[in-house]
């Protein structure tokens, strides 16, 4: 069971868990179901858009051509190795003094996170952002995203009276924009200096999101047919906006699918046997996956664990479009209002990911089903246009662009827990909560607890 997302009052939803009716809608209809709800955002969030919440067309193009393009190209993934083995050491570093110092037994979600954020960061700003910054931007994000809980309605589409009942929240929540502005605007404009004092290089030898930001021109029409063609750079609000989302986007999907994988590898101490062997011998117990092709090819057991855990515990808990209702008559879908109203369609990532059509035991954790021979040889991350198994990073015209660096991160990050730590349940402990806490992003209810071992590493 999960909170819908809030509709506006005349608005139908629909909630899909079956993967046809899911390809029929993404795949099929794609054109058709293209855009998201208005987000239930607070005011001055709404003024401006992200990548997420932009109607799909021109301004839309641009923001996502130049965030592919720009940042998360195949060929750029490269140049952030060194940036996240820095991430991955300073989190091996912090969790071997946890384990020292605590009996043994650590939290890894609040570590965890840290590293990504910063890895973040430096992606994001490139380097030079000092420390208590990054601390306060790591706290906005995770403030805003616990208080999306659920039916976000109940702060931003609310009634006065509900608002006044959570006022504390609401305030929390509302200010959270101009919090984040007075965070960011100052570290761009540093970035700016950089960049004039550099000839536009910033300094470091990785182009930030920033950078390609500052340097974007986007369409200037607003449906103005007479100024069709003309471009303007983005505001400062939409800059900040853009980077808010980078951040939350990069960072809590990892961290999620990090935190839930580690936790099947505690349940099933042999698939972290299988999982360890394979990166030991396979990396000679260096290096990491630079790509997520290399990830394929090398490291099979490890993205077939990744695939096992995205398809039964998926970071983002659904997949919303916003549609005419006409165009959901046309898909044959029985939402049509027959008001006229627009339909909100919700598909629930984790009920498509679990379905008993399509899954044999779809309940259970078995990475093997993702290898050659497996039920689900030839399923990736991101479905094809014939067929939906699963879909953690989306499907049709808005299926997520950080899904090949989304699979490297958390490739790498887990990569590098298992090899240097094993990892098992306290003594204290009889069994892992898999209960799952739906907010913006499908987090542990109960943050992961184990005991760490330090490995004998092999030279
Ligand atoms: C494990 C990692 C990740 C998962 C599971 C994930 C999942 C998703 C999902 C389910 C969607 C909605 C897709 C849809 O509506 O069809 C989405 C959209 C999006 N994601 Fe990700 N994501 C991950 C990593 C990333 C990263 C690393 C970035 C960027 C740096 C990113 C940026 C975005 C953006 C900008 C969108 C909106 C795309 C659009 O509307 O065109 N994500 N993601």
């Amino acid at each position: 069971r999960h909170s819908r997302p809030a509709a506006t009052p005349t608005q139908r939803t629909t909630v899909v868990t079956d993967p046809d009716v899911a390809r029929l809608m993404l795949s099929d209809h794609a054109d058709s179901f293209s855009n998201r709800p208005t987000a239930q955002y607070p005011k001055d969030f709404s003024e401006s858009h992200s990548i997420t919440s932009v109607p799909y067309g021109p301004k839309w193009r641009a923001l996502r051509g130049n965030l592919t393009a720009d940042i998360l190209h195949p060929t750029r993934l490269g140049l952030l190795v060194p940036l996240r083995q820095e991430a991955v050491d300073a989190l091996i570093a912090r969790l071997s003094t946890q384990q020292a110092t605590g009996g043994e037994v650590v939290v890894v979600r609040d570590s965890l996170h840290a590293a990504v954020f910063a890895m973040t960061v430096r992606m994001c700003f490139g380097d030079g952002v000092g420390e208590r910054c990054v601390r306060a931007m790591e706290r906005e994000v995770i403030q805003f995203i616990s208080t999306f809980v659920g039916d976000s309605a109940l702060l931003a589409g609310s009634s006065r009276m509900t608002r006044l009942l959570h006022w504390r929240r609401w305030l929390r929540y509302s200010g959270t924009f101009s919090r984040v502005s007075k965070i960011i605007l100052p570290v761009i404009t540093a970035r700016q200096q950089r960049r004039r004092c550099t000839n536009g290089g910033g300094g470091t030898g990785i182009r930030s999101y920033v950078d390609s930001l500052l340097d974007l021109r986007i369409p200037d029409n607003h449906g103005d047919d007479a100024m069709a063609g003309s471009k303007r750079p983005l505001t400062d609000k939409e800059i900040v906006r853009l980077v808010f989302e980078f951040l939350g986007a990069n960072t809590e999907s990892t961290v999620s699918c990090v935190e839930w994988t580690l936790a099947y590898l505690v349940i099933h101490p042999e698939a972290q046997k299988k999982l360890h062997h394979e990166i030991t011998s396979v990396q000679h117990g260096k290096g990491m996956p630079a790509s997520e092709e290399r990830l394929h090819h090398r490291l099979p057991y490890l993205r077939a664990v990744i695939l096992e855990s995205l398809r039964l515990h998926a970071p983002v808990p659904v997949i919303m479009r916003d549609v005419g209702a006409d165009d959901a008559a046309v898909c044959g879908t029985p939402a049509a209002s027959a008001d006229g109203a627009p339909v909100l369609f919700v598909a629930d990532i984790r009920e498509i990911g679990r379905n008993r059509k399509a899954w044999t035991d779809p309940d259970e954790f078995c990475p093997e089903r993702f290898l050659a021979g497996g039920e689900a040889e030839g399923v990736g991350p991101v479905p094809g246009p014939k067929e939906i198994r699963m879909v953690p990073f989306g499907a049709g015209r808005r299926y997520c662009p950080g899904v090949g660096l989304g699979m490297v991160h958390v490739g790498c990050f887990l990569a590098a827990l298992v090899r240097v730590f094993e990892w098992a349940l306290p003594a204290d402990c009889d069994g892992v909560d898999l209960t799952e806490f739906r907010a913006l992003f499908t987090l542990m209810k109960t943050p992961l607890r184990a005991r760490i071992t330090p490995r004998a590493l092999a030279m």
